[in-house]
């Protein structure tokens, strides 16, 4: 049976990973992809395709079986992938909701730790898999994504609601795809573990301009990240959830592997200061997490003072 897969969003998450699944399915007649781009991706793609800028692949575009400028166009799908800013995210999931069937799978490949339960809060039907993604990966131009470093991760894991539904086909469909995929029953340390690095590495990168290298290599900049890392670690005890012992040296060494100059997709948001930014799904949430649990976080409220001061002057 024709499997329908949908990719909501072309920038630098789906951008990479809709261009891998394209490209792999190209020539398979029982998938059938549709890309929803909004405005200027969507011409662009419509007149160009879209195209990968990677040492993955050598530049030629794709172009999905069809093409979108707005969720309600598109018909009820087997697999959405979810790939927009979190500020995105309520009104995508509301356009979603008559594209959801009790059989669909929902993917959101998004940085932040409450995403599953944003998505839930919309979505009653289907199944959403909770998940987080490692690629670095940015909008070159509308319809022209550049990546750099390794080939992008996925983990994902168990919709922890939803029980019955069989899933287990997305995680061999992707890997079919050539996408580096993994699959654990408890996918919410892994997308802790994300958030530590992320949060720490996109504050720090936005509040200084500097890319990841600078912040694994800098001591100044090493030592407000290890600040906000503390922060985070202590609320992740407080939820119960269990981090690797030795996270924080871990997230260094994530982090050194990525090319010295990548920037973090926030830092990129905050430079060009974009209004809407994902400057609350990081300092704010930790912000109101520290304040629900009684945990001071000095370090990123004054990072997020900071950041904040950036974007007004
Ligand atoms: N980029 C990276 O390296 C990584 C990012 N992430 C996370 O992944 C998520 C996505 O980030 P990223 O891909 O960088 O974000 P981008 O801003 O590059 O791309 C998001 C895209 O979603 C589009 N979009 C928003 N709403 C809609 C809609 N209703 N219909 C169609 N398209 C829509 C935007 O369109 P428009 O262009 O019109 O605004 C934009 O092109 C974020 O949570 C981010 O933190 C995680 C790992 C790595
Ligand atoms: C640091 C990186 C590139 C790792 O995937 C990321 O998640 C981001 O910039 O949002």
């Amino acid at each position: 049976m024709t499997k329908k897969i949908a990719i909501i969003g072309l920038g630098g998450v789906g951008g990479y990973f809709g261009f891998k699944i394209t490209q792999k399915t190209r020539d398979t007649k029982d998938v059938k992809i549709s890309f929803v781009a909004r405005e200027k991706t969507f011409e662009a793609v419509r007149d160009h395709g879209l195209t990968l800028l990677s040492p993955e692949n050598s530049g030629a575009a794709v172009r999905p079986d069809s093409l979108f400028s707005i969720i309600p166009e598109m018909e009820p799908q087997d697999l959405i992938l979810i790939c927009v800013k979190a500020f995105d995210l309520e009104q995508v999931c509301e356009a979603l909701k008559t594209k959801v069937e009790p059989d669909t799978v929902v993917l959101p490949l998004m940085n932040g730790v409450d995403i599953y339960d944003r998505v839930r809060n919309q979505l009653e039907t289907g199944a959403v898999l909770p998940s987080c993604v490692y690629v670095a990966s940015h909008i070159k131009e509308k319809g022209v994504i550049e990546h750099q470093g390794k080939p992008g991760r996925i983990i994902l894991g168990k919709d922890p609601r939803e029980h019955r539904q069989d899933t287990d086909w997305v995680v061999d469909f992707l890997a079919d795809c050539g996408i580096d995929v993994a699959f654990k029953a408890d996918v919410f340390p892994d997308i802790w573990t994300k958030f530590y690095f992320i949060a720490s590495f996109g504050l720090i990168s936005s509040r200084y301009d500097q890319p990841m290298g600078a912040v694994c290599e800098e001591p100044a900049l090493r030592e407000r990240a290890m600040a906000i890392m503390k922060e985070i670690g202590q609320i992740a005890a407080n939820r119960g959830i269990a981090l690797p012992q030795n996270i924080t040296g871990l997230t260094f060494q994530k982090a050194a592997a990525f090319p010295y100059h990548t920037p973090t997709s926030l830092q990129l948001d905050i430079r060009s200061k974009k209004a809407s930014n994902e400057l609350d799904l990081f300092a704010g949430a930790i912000v109101r997490y520290g304040g629900e649990l009684g945990i001071p976080v000095p370090e990123t409220e004054k990072i997020y003072r900071e950041i904040q001061e950036i974007m007004n002057n």
